[in-house]
């Protein structure tokens, strides 16, 4: 070892004995001479000195680009080394709250990787006599240098640099503010209207903890949504795309929009909320989903209501297109409309086509995200098994969903009155969104008491009304029952009545137009 250390001791005195001469020559050599002898005294540096140097500038070819693995070096040793060095400096600002360190310019960290050791300095050069009076420090020219013994050159090359670049972009990934998207016409460059992405921060503070639901259901959609983020392999060995659709369903207020959010969050996903009424056609559709990024959560709510994709209103359409095929204005007018629509407007299996069609070909790793007031209006290919594949029922508030309430709005885990409650909620249908009105405190002289309080109260109120409703409602059912006994047992009465006036209206009419026609 002190052998060793003899010879380190003389290659070092060698080395500052070199790096002096190439002082000397950097400074009073003119540039052609410089250059022929800096290439000499890099082979004898070489040939004596038995580390290899890696250098990572900031700015790579592109002087506006900033290179990406700088980036992810930068990301990487502010992660790892950041404790270990004594000069850092302050980057960026994380969720708006805490500070992102990275090395300071000449500072050295070490660290060991499989037992090797490696060391890495951030180093900045500032070009001669070429300074922008604009931006005094434009010129400076940041970079890393890697050095590590020659004997590691295949691990650092092949396997730490890997590691790193992976690490970084990871850590970027956490750093970045997450953000929500919204698809709204605007101009585009070439003139014309176009849909476009806009952007806001996504900052919404829900999280499945705060969401108030069955216990068992919650884990369930939890295990999926963990098992679809660290699906990678799998959804590449069963040859699938790596995406999946999730239909979000039940009436207004049970948590549908609550939940999409709670997912982006628990995920780490930005969100993308697609309006398809604001896209003009199947062409534009596919453009915006080209335009999304992974690890995303592309949401279309209340499907039903965005597009004629619903069973019902399609035969809703073909009762009037039976009334209306022999009107020839009104033939002509559809005609003419559904040229129009035919341009301009999103089909159903455009929305197919964007669910499954290109998914392959877009990188993969995002949720696509319906959500519906009523399922059965849907169209049953829409939401078939494999294009959404994970059908989430949110429905009124049962107990252990209260429970979830009660701690989140009052801190209250137990209390006389929550059997009470149990028992009402057993009886009527409300919506969390309801229960929740009803906890929060209305001024700060209500305590826990008072907001159960309040909710037994609206919801015995909710009882008696359900009462008197289905009371109404059962008395009017009788009496209608009633009224087509009393028909059906008096043979002079109203139905052969008015089977005689339907019959002789229909033909009156009959009479009249043809007259008209005629005429
Ligand atoms: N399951 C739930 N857990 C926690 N809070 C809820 C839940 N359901 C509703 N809420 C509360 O009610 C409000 C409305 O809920 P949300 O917007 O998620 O309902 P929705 O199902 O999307 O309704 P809609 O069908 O009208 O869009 C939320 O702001 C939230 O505070
Ligand atoms: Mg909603």
């Amino acid at each position: 070892m002190v052998f060793m250390g003899e010879i380190w001791s003389q290659v070092g005195s060698v080395m500052a004995s070199i790096m002096f001469v190439y002082a000397i020559i950097q400074q009073y050599f003119p540039y052609n001479l410089r250059r022929h002898l800096e290439k000499h005294t890099n082979k004898i540096v070489g040939f004596v000195y038995p580390y290899i140097q890696i250098t990572f500038h900031e700015y790579t070819g592109d002087r506006f680009k900033r290179s990406e693995v700088y980036t992810a070096i930068q990301n990487y040793l502010s992660a790892n080394s950041s404790s270990r060095a004594k000069r850092l400096r302050a980057n960026d600002i994380k969720d708006n709250k805490s500070l992102v360190l990275s090395l300071d310019d000449n500072e050295e960290v070490t660290e060991e990787f499989q037992g090797v050791k490696l060391w890495w300095t951030s180093s900045k050069k500032i070009p001669q006599g070429s300074s922008n009076p604009f931006y005094p420090n434009s010129d400076e020219k940041r970079y890393f240098k890697l050095t590590f013994h020659r004997t590691h050159r295949q691990l650092i090359t092949e396997s730490f640099l890997a590691h790193v670049l992976e690490e970084g972009k990871g850590i970027a990934f956490k750093n970045r503010q997450r953000k929500l998207y919204t698809n709204g016409s605007g101009e585009s460059f070439y003139g014309g209207n176009r849909t476009k992405w806009s952007h806001v921060l996504f900052e919404h503070p829900a999280s499945f903890d705060t969401l108030a639901m069955e216990p068992k259901k919650k884990q369930e959609i939890i295990n999926d949504l963990l098992k679809f983020k660290n699906g990678k392999e799998y959804y590449a060995k069963i040859g699938k795309a790596w995406k999946r659709g999730y239909l979000l369903y039940g009436p207004p207020g049970t948590g549908k929009s609550t939940m999409i959010s709670a997912m982006a969050n628990f995920l780490d996903y930005d969100v993308y909320d697609l309006e398809l009424t604001a896209v003009k056609d199947n062409t534009e559709l596919r453009k915006l989903l080209i335009e999304t990024s992974n690890k995303s959560i592309i949401v279309i709510e209340d499907i039903d209501c965005s597009l004629d994709l619903t069973g019902q209103r399609k035969e809703k359409k073909k009762d009037e297109d039976s009334e209306q095929s022999k009107d020839p204005v009104s033939v002509q007018k559809r005609a003419e409309e559904e040229g129009k629509n035919s341009q301009s407007k999103v089909t159903l299996s455009g929305l197919l086509n964007f669910i499954d069609g290109i998914w392959s070909a877009c990188g993969g790793e995002r949720l696509i995200v319906f959500t519906t007031n009523y399922v059965d209006k849907l169209d049953p290919a829409l939401i078939r098994r494999g294009r959404m594949d994970k059908h989430i029922e949110l429905s009124y508030c049962g107990f252990e969903a209260f429970k979830v309430l009660a701690k989140n709005y009052l801190d209250v885990e137990s209390h006389d009155l929550f059997s009470k409650i149990e028992r009402l909620l057993g009886e009527i249908d409300t919506t969390p969104a309801d229960v929740a009105e009803n906890l929060m405190p209305k001024s700060d002289e209500e305590d826990a008491d008072k907001c159960l309080k309040n909710l037994i109260e609206a919801l015995e109120n909710a009882k008696e009304e359900a009462i008197r409703k289905k009371a109404e409602d059962e008395a009017k059912l009788q009496a209608a029952e009633e009224e087509k006994l009393e028909e059906e047992s008096d043979p002079k009465s109203g139905k052969e009545d008015v089977k005689c006036k339907c019959g002789n209206g229909a033909l009156d009419k009959e009479v009249k137009e043809n007259g008209s026609v005629n005429k």
